[in-house]
């Protein structure tokens, strides 16, 4: 089954000091709003956290994409799915029992995303796909907006896309970082339908046309019609 390309628009790259317009901008045209919690010690970074995602849950519509690049993610993802997020993603890395998480998230009412960073190779966790419901490939290393997308990452997507196919698993194999019109047709064309973009959205004159250029590229390269 081929599904429709998935555009998630990050708002690491919005005007927090505007954070739900940033968000009412892009409502429509955006399939998901991909929401990036760092830590400060699973990466270096430190972003927003659950006050936030509550907060803001209340002023829009749209699915939450959260991407939780923090340590002890068995603590804190279940409060994402609490406070209403659609899929709730944590990383490889910081997580000894995934498949643990990953049950308690769908319980919790999410659905559950394995993230895998740049430096992780993903065949150990290829066994895991039946308890998924998303696969993120980073395609940067995690912590930063505004990077340079790795084109060497793609032999993870296909790796993913092609174990997805065998199963016939109903799995989204998301990518997220340096997608923009430039970048999302390699990444299409190696198995991904969901696309992570900050810069390309947020940084454009016009972020829901932004999001409709992108998810119109991915759509082709997937041989959809939209
Ligand atoms: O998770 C991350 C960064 O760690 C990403 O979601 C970035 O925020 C994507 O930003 P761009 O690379 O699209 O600017
Ligand atoms: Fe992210």
């Amino acid at each position: 089954m081929t599904s429709s390309p998935i555009i998630a628009p990050s708002i690491l790259a919005s005007d927090f000091s505007r954070l739900a317009d940033e968000v009412h901008a892009i409502e429509g045209a955006a399939d998901w709003l991909h929401v990036d919690v760092m830590d400060n010690h699973f990466v270096p970074n430190l972003t927003i956290g659950l006050p936030v995602v509550q907060s803001l849950r209340k002023a829009t519509s749209i699915p939450f994409d959260v991407h939780l690049m923090i340590a002890h993610p068995e603590r804190w993802a279940p409060g994402y799915a609490e406070a209403g997020a659609y899929n709730v993603t944590f990383h490889a890395e910081a997580c000894d029992d995934p498949v643990g998480l990953a049950k308690t998230l769908r319980a919790a009412g999410a659905k559950a995303g394995l993230a895998i960073d740049r430096d992780t190779p993903v065949e150990p966790y290829l066994e895991l796909l039946p308890y998924l419901d998303t696969v993120l490939i980073m395609t940067i290393k995690a912590g930063f907006g505004g990077q340079s997308f790795l084109p060497e990452m793609l032999d993870k997507v296909r790796d993913v896309r092609r174990r997805v196919s065998v199963g016939h698993l109903d799995v989204r194999v998301e990518v997220d970082g340096g997608i923009a019109a430039d970048t999302i047709e390699q990444a299409a064309e190696a198995g991904a339908d969901a696309f992570v973009a900050g810069t390309a959205v947020y940084g454009a004159a016009d972020p829901a046309q932004a999001v409709r250029k992108l998810r119109a590229l991915a759509a082709e390269r997937m041989g959809i019609s939209m």
